[in-house]
């Protein structure tokens, strides 16, 4: 059974164009004027781009003496519902657990998921065992990102030499880094005294974190990265003081790349101001919504390419979920819904501002990450081959974002009452329409583990490279090089 999308406009990452789209077999296998199918899909008035991809998702995860609220059925039907055909949810190891063993819990949860997912896996804590699994996780099951929290001291947190270690294994295997760059022993310092001194509400988390403890974090990973010659992936970057970093380091001709998320572009700090304590604890995440200045930064960071992807970190908590931080912020689960947010919020507040051109809307919601993470152009583009995850969307589409409409398990969104203007009128995953103006086609299990192989381009050319700059013994006449 063939489906062709007719009467729309390709936009992809580079081109923007008039042609309809035929797909067969999950696949597109044609792009042309004037072409049918057995079932006709009419995108007339729409735009017909690569479907999204949310590299950043913690579901159902173990977290903070609880598990996130969304798992792999209702994330990535919220994930369909907002125009993403693609999720990267991050495997975590317990402390002393192997990696294989963690995603094997990861294979049993993500089994329910309606569209196409992948792993990124996380290190949190080092060891013989650790360094040995990381090639099988590589070299069999297609995971080449990894992810180091240099926060959450005490629980996930890995010290410097780890992640020195870390990175050269990975440099090694062809992999590419990831971290979340906050200084956790200056969190775990500074939530102590705020505590002591009586600040024991949702803002005494955001004053927890200021911008400094990312930015000093997000400068040492970088220096660390390039000293072990692997490219590094710096996600929900927050603030100006690492977008620096990371705008710095890719002058520098350093690889990295800096993920804002669409929370910390389109709210602000003044949430945990709230008079109403669950208002502010809901919006309770790592790195904390920060001020208008850096959010212009990560708005110009993405216009002008020095960050590269925009994420949700979807890790969502209910009203429930969140009352254990009462008297004592330190407790409030940290994590944030999105997903089905994302790409209307996205839309609504990039182009329909005109800070981005709806090129550039593809490239920072799909085909960029699908570059980095070497899917491409399997996932991120229209292209007759690839996997036919398609989003037709509406330009003209609106609605008000309520929590009572959403997908998600939780009892309320962060984005509650915002108003957008863009919308997704089909959502197709492998070439099968789950999502049909409004309403939710799903089907449990239809999504497909993505496997993705190491020695991406960006890999092998750092280590070309570092090859070339290695340091070498000066030959020196009459002086034997070994010294004997
Ligand atoms: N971001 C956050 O607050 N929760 C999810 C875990 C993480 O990414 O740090
Ligand atoms: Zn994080
Ligand atoms: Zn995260």
């Amino acid at each position: 059974m063939t489906k062709v999308i007719k009467n729309g406009t390709i936009v992809t990452h580079d081109l923007t164009y008039k042609a309809d789209v035929l797909v067969d077999g999950g696949k597109i296998i044609e792009i042309g004027e004037g072409l049918t199918g057995d079932e006709e899909i009419d995108a007339t008035g729409c735009y017909v781009m690569p479907g999204g991809i949310d590299p950043h998702t913690h579901l159902e995860m173990p977290f903070m003496g609880t598990y996130s609220a969304d798992d792999f059925e209702s994330g990535t039907r919220a994930a369909l519902a907002g125009g993403t055909t693609m999720v990267v949810d991050f495997a975590l190891p317990s402390p002393g657990q192997g990696l294989l063993d963690a995603l094997k819990m990861w294979d049993n949860k993500s089994t329910r998921a309606h569209c196409d997912y992948s792993f990124h896996m996380a290190v949190t804590w080092w060891g013989e065992q650790v360094f040995d699994e990381m090639e099988t996780v590589v070299k069999e099951r297609g995971i080449n990102t990894f992810k180091h929290f240099m926060a959450y001291k005490g629980a996930l947190m890995v010290q410097d030499d780890e992640m020195y270690a870390s990175f050269q294994r990975l440099a090694e295997l062809g992999a590419i880094a990831m971290v979340h760059a906050e200084n956790g022993d200056v969190v775990a310092d500074l939530s102590a005294k705020l505590l002591a001194e009586g600040n024991n509400g949702p803002e005494g988390h955001a004053y927890s974190r200021p911008p400094q403890v990312e930015g000093e974090a997000t400068n040492r990973a970088i220096m660390i990265a390039d000293m072990a010659g692997v490219p590094l992936y710096v996600v929900h970057t927050s603030c100006e003081d690492s977008h620096e970093a990371i705008r710095r380091a890719r002058q520098q001709g350093k690889r990295v790349w800096g993920e804002p998320l669409i929370q910390h572009l389109t709210l602000d700090e003044s949430e945990y101001f709230n008079q109403d304590w669950d208002h502010a604890a809901r919006r309770v995440m790592s790195p904390p919504f920060r001020n208008k200045q850096h959010q212009d930064s990560l708005w110009a960071g993405l216009q002008a390419g020095s960050l590269s992807v925009v994420a949700t970190d979807h890790c969502a908590f209910t009203t429930d979920q969140k009352r254990t931080g009462i008297g004592d912020f330190t407790k409030i689960p940290n994590g944030t819904g999105g997903l089905e947010d994302r790409m209307p919020m996205l839309w609504t507040h990039g182009v329909g501002t005109g800070r981005l051109t709806p090129n550039e809307f593809v490239a920072i919601t799909s085909a960029n990450i699908a570059k980095i993470l070497n899917c491409y152009p399997r996932k991120g583009a229209i292209r007759v081959g690839s996997d036919a995850d398609i989003v037709v969307w509406d330009p003209e589409a609106e609605k008000t974002i309520t929590a009572g409409a959403q997908q998600s398990a939780i009892d309320y969104n962060v984005f509650e009452g915002k108003k957008v203007k863009g919308l997704p009128r089909y959502t197709l995953s492998k070439g099968r329409v789950m999502f049909d103006t409004g309403k939710m086609l799903g089907q449990e299990g239809h999504g497909e583990f993505v496997k993705r192989a190491p020695l991406g381009e960006v890999n092998k050319a750092l280590s070309s490279w570092k090859q070339i700059t290695a340091p070498r013994p000066v030959e020196r006449s009459g002086i034997p090089a070994s010294g004997v």
